[in-house]
This record gives C-alpha cells, sequence and structure tokens, in this order.
C-alpha cells in the first residue's frame, strides 16, 4: 500500500540515480573503483558471505571475517540521537528567488539584486512526535530553511503556526515535556496536556490554531509558515527596522479535518513525506512567496502590541504585507539520512543585513540549537557537507572529534604576530537600543488582553469559514475528554474567557463523550479519492479562498494592551 511512485535504490556498482547519487563507475582508472570494499578500500569477495570452517550452514564463524565484523559493527552505530523536538521530518533542495527590491531596509548581499536565486535546502517537521511517528497528527509545522548566501548561511526557521504558545523563555521545557509522554507510563498524557496550558493560559492564542483543521494540513506544500518571532534587517550604515516574515504557499492552504488526518494516519503513517518526494520526483515545483511585515522601531515603541510577545499577530492594516521573494523547490535529498537527519538549523546562522532582536524568545533559542546539536550530532557538526558554508575560517575554533578541515599552522590564539588574516570591519554594527536598568528576574503575566486575539480568531475567522467552529468544539472535545475532571473544568473556564459560548459548547460536546452519550459519530469520509484527487493543480483554484482567510486572521487584531 502507498508504495512511492519512483525506486530510490538503484543497485550497487553502476547504477545511477537522476540526482547523481555517488555510487561509482569502474573507469579503470582505480581498481576498486565500482566494486564493494571494506571500510579501508580494500575489494570484498562476498560481501552476503560469513568465513567458516566447511561449507556448512552449522558453523563456528571466524574473527577474522573483516567484511562481517564491519557490517555489523557500522550498524550497531547507526542511530544517532533524535531531535528533542521536531523529531520527524523530511526535506528538499531548491532556491530563493529575490522577487521584488528590498534593499531600502537591508543590506543582505542576497537580497540586494531581483532575480537573483541563492541555494536553499529546507527541512519540514512536525514537532511532538518521535522519529518515526503518524505525520498527519494534530500538530505544528517545521519549515527550516537553508539557505547558502556568499556572505555565509542563513537559516531562517518558521512554524506553520503564526503565534507561538510561550514568551518566556524558561517555560520552553515545561511546554516540551507537557506535550509529549508522560514520565512514568511512558503514554501520550491529555490530563498533562490540558493541565500544562490551564496554568499558562498566554498560549491560548496558540490553542486556538492547534485545534483548528489548521493543525493538521494534509501535506507540506499546502501549509503556510511565520517567523512568528521579530527578527531585524539591518543596513551597513547601522540602521535597522524589526521584521516579521510570512511564508505563503502558492498551492492553496489545504487541510484534513480530524477524522481525515485520522484515518490517513492509520493508512499511510507517513504520507506527508511521500507526498512531498513523490511531487518532486515528478517533476512538480512547490513553491511559496515570501513577504515582509516592516516594524519602524519608533512605531514598535509606542505600538500597543508588544512585538517582542511570540503569542501575538501584528495587525496587517498597520503593518502591511510586503513582498519581496519567494522560494522553490525542485529537488529530492540523494540521501536522506546525510542531508535531513544530520542537517543542524539555529536562528544565530544569520549574515549581515538579517540580525536577532530583543524578542525574549529568540535570545532563548540562540542558545539551543547549536549546543544540542553538538549532542546530537558532535562539536563539529558544522563541518558535514549539509551544514557547512561555502567558505568559514576562525583557527580560533578548531580540534574535537571527526574535524577534517585542516587549519594548517595558523596560530590557534589571537592576537598574534604571525596571524595573516584580517578582520570584517567593513560590516557596522547596527546600532541597538540602548540597555541601562537594574537586574530584575521577570515573568510575563497573564491579563484580559491575551484573550483579545483568541476571541477574534473564534467570534470572526473560524465563524466566517463554514463548519470550522464545530470542527474546533470537536477537536478540542475530543482530546479533553480523556483529561480528567477537575482538569477539564479549568479547561472550560479557560475557553469560556475567550467567548462564552465557546466555554459552554467545548462543556457539553466534552462531558457528552465523558459519559459515553455521543451518539453522533465522526462523519465517515472516503479518503482513498480523496487522496487520489489531491492533484496540486485542482487543489489550486479550491483552496485559494481558505488560504486567504488563513492569512486574514490578524486583520482583526485588538491593538488595546501593551505587555512590557
Ligand atoms: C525557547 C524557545 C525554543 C527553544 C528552546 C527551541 C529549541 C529547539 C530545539 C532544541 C530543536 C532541535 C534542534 C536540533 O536537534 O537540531 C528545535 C527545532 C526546531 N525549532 Fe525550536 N525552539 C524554540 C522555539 C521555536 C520557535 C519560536 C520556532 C519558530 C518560530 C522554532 C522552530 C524550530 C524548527 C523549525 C525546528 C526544526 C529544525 C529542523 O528541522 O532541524 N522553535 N527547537
Amino acid at each position: 500500500m502507498n508504495g512511492t511512485k519512483t525506486k530510490v535504490m538503484n543497485g550497487t556498482t553502476n547504477g545511477s540515480s537522476k540526482t547523481g547519487a555517488q555510487n561509482g563507475t569502474a573507469d579503470g582508472s582505480t581498481p576498486n573503483k565500482g566494486i564493494i570494499t571494506t571500510m579501508n578500500g580494500a575489494p570484498v569477495k562476498n560481501v552476503a558471505g560469513t568465513q567458516r570452517i566447511g561449507n556448512q550452514l552449522r558453523a563456528t564463524l571466524l574473527l577474522q571475517d573483516i567484511n562481517l565484523l564491519e557490517l555489523i559493527q557500522h550498524l550497531t552505530h547507526e542511530r544517532i540521537p533524535e531531535r528533542l523536538v521536531h523529531a520527524r521530518g523530511t526535506g528538499a533542495h531548491g532556491y530563493f528567488e529575490v522577487t521584488d527590491d528590498i534593499s531600502d531596509v537591508t543590506s543582505a548581499d542576497f537580497l540586494q539584486r531581483v532575480g537573483e536565486k541563492t541555494p536553499l535546502f529546507v527541512r519540514f517537521s512536525t514537532v511532538a512526535g518521535e522519529r518515526g511517528s503518524a505525520e498527519t497528527v494534530r500538530d505544528t509545522r517545521g519549515f527550516a530553511f537553508k539557505m547558502r548566501t556568499k556572505e555565509g548561511i542563513l537559516d531562517w526557521m518558521f512554524l506553520s503556526t503564526p503565534v507561538f504558545p510561550i514568551r518566556d523563555g524558561a517555560k520552553f521545557p515545561s511546554f516540551t515535556h507537557a506535550t509529549k509522554r508522560n514520565p512514568r507510563s511512558g503514554l501520550p498524557d491529555h490530563t498533562m496536556f490540558w493541565d500544562y496550558f490551564n496554568n499558562n493560559q498566554e498560549a491560548i492564542h496558540f490553542l486556538m490554531f492547534l485545534f483548528s483543521d489548521r493543525a493538521t494540513p494534509v501535506d507540506f506544500q499546502h501549509a503556510d509558515c511565520f517567523s512568528i518571532n521579530s527578527y531585524r534587517f539591518t543596513k551597513s550604515d547601522g540602521s535597522f527596522v524589526y521584521v516579521k516574515i510570512h511564508v505563503k504557499t502558492n498551492q492553496g492552504v489545504q487541510n484534513f479535518t480530524a477524522a481525515e488526518a485520522q484515518t490517513v494516519a492509520g493508512q499511510d503513517p507517513d504520507h506527508q513525506t511521500r507526498s512531498l518526494f513523490d511531487d518532486l520526483e515528478a517533476g512538480k515545483t512547490p513553491s511559496w512567496d515570501v513577504y515582509a511585515q516592516i516594524i519602524d522601531p519608533q512605531k514598535a515603541a509606542s505600538y500597543p502590541i508588544n512585538i517582542f510577545d511570540a503569542t501575538k499577530t501584528l495587525p496587517f492594516e498597520d503593518f502591511p504585507l510586503r513582498k519581496f521573494g519567494r522560494i522553490v523547490l525542485d529537488r529530492n535529498p540523494d540521501d536522506s539520512f546525510a542531508e535531513v537527519e544530520q542537517s543542524a538549523f539555529s536562528p544565530t546562522n544569520i549574515v549581515p543585513g538579517w540580525a536577532l532582536s530583543p524578542d525574549p524568545i529568540i535570545q532563548t533559542r540562540a542558545l539551543a540549537y547549536a549546543d544540542t546539536q553538538r549532542h546530537r550530532l558532535g562539536v563539529n557538526f558544522i563541518q558535514l557537507p549539509i551544514n557547512r558554508p561555502e567558505h568559514s575560517f576562525n583557527p580560533l575554533m578548531r580540534d574535537g572529534a571527526a574535524t577534517f578541515k585542516s587549519l594548517g599552522a595558523t596560530p590557534n590564539y589571537f592576537p598574534s604576530t604571525f596571524s595573516h588574516y584580517g578582520m570584517a570591519s567593513q560590516y557596522a554594527q547596527p546600532d541597538e537600543e540602548h540597555w541601562l536598568g537594574t537586574v530584575v528576574n521577570f515573568e510575563s503575566q497573564l491579563v484580559d488582553a491575551d484573550f483579545a486575539q483568541a476571541r477574534i480568531f473564534w467570534e470572526k475567522t473560524l465563524a466566517g469559514e463554514p463548519g470550522q467552529q464545530d470542527n474546533f468544539v470537536s477537536n478540542v472535545a475530543g482530546h479533553l475528554s480523556s483529561a480528567v475532571a477537575e482538569v477539564r473544568t479549568v479547561t472550560y473556564a479557560m475557553f469560556t474567557r475567550v467567548n462564552a459560548d465557546l466555554g459552554m459548547r467545548i462543556q457539553k460536546a466534552t462531558e457528552a463523550l465523558v459519559a459515553g452519550t455521543a451518539t453522533k459519530a465522526p462523519p465517515k469520509t472516503n479518503i482513498s479519492s480523496k487522496l487520489a484527487d489531491m492533484k496540486l493543480a485542482d487543489l489550486h483554484a479550491k483552496k485559494q479562498s481558505a488560504h486567504n482567510d488563513t492569512h486574514n486572521f490578524d486583520l482583526f487584531a485588538h491593538k488595546a494592551w501593551n505587555l512590557s
């Protein structure tokens, strides 16, 4: 069932994949080229045979059988730790192209020339599930883009929700634990899940997205993503603006209902990876348009919404979208472990013209990624082909396991009489705010205004999409009904704070499920025919209206509070 359309394996000695996998072709110049070898490059007579005394199945094997030793020993070391979050993912190659001039707000070299293309690799992921988990589950989707610019690697790490559940970095471990498995039973635990959110209600806006059908996209090609955090576009004169990025699919937004997502998860847990892989093998080139919300620092200082609060969006009427590029995918990876699993993204991979901001979540993220990657991939993960920039040089960072870039005799200290390298004095440090103040231990507090954008999402956005309010209620009820009564009660109060009718409907639907009195089964859908129909061209027109709705959610955002 669900076999991929294209074979990826192409034999051992003389096959060659469409994408150029290196598997050696005998050319006569190197005697062992084109044949299987041991690790040191010596020919193997029979890779499937094992050395023994006597030509029989009953035998004691010999330790001198280097082929067998190497095969088994390599296999037992094949696995590396999976990512702490975003463990389940897939990837693709393509490019970023500048479509519109944006050089008035950034000096980033790769954005200076309309039409210029920058090579790009993307890894798509779910967040909470483990590496082998089903892909169509209710979750945020991760979009991690790696662009190989001439001035270094720039990573954009975005999510399919326009908001994040936390705005205090120290809460990330609690959020992560609560959305994974119960530490005692090893099972997913809905009591734990809702108990976390009941006690951290600034996440309410995020929850509204998570329990809408937006959190069950049919695949990655039919989803948008958002930077959420504010970053900075900087100029070489030292000036800057804040910026949020929106990446909108040109395939149209297409979501499963909960029932459809569940059926597909059972039929084909790899559905999203397969869909992307098959599309690229078939020569399709999925694309996304890239927009910036430009935020003047003066305006940000007095704006009623704190632009560094990752639980909030910024209204388009005050911060219109400005298109400046597009992302096109055109090629599958050749080796999913080498490229997808070993890829290492970080918001600290920045280039001149793009900078971090004082957003506390982005500041926390600045320490997390390269740190976990040293654990997950080893200290020299940046030297792996998928991660290494075109050029990098820093003789003060050297050695460590698996060093394969030689820095020669360059002094490993600084300054030195014998150093013959310069520094990039032409790059001005961006003017940053001047920081002066007392050290405080700050934790953001929940205020009524934290419910305002969630309320708009319920009363305006979902209300404007036929059936979506009903789906939202049944999505929450289906999940919440597995939590214990004392937790359910607090959750009803939380949704009542968004909207009294919403709270009442969730309570009624959930308690009906708990009491086992829910008689109406979820509508049956014919998934196989639906999947068969899912062609990009068909979906484009059909889903354009949903697409527009998705992006208009923050048109209505209130501006009545400031968290700082
Ligand atoms: C304090 C907040 C956060 C922390 C501490 C954090 C930490 C992490 C960690 C440890 C990983 C695994 C990295 C790896 O193993 O290579 C990860 C992956 C990821 N994070 Fe975050 N994260 C945070 C918030 C966010 C936010 C706000 C976004 C997007 C707006 C985001 C986007 C991603 C993406 C896309 C990945 C997957 C990268 C990949 O495909 O390799 N994270 N995060």
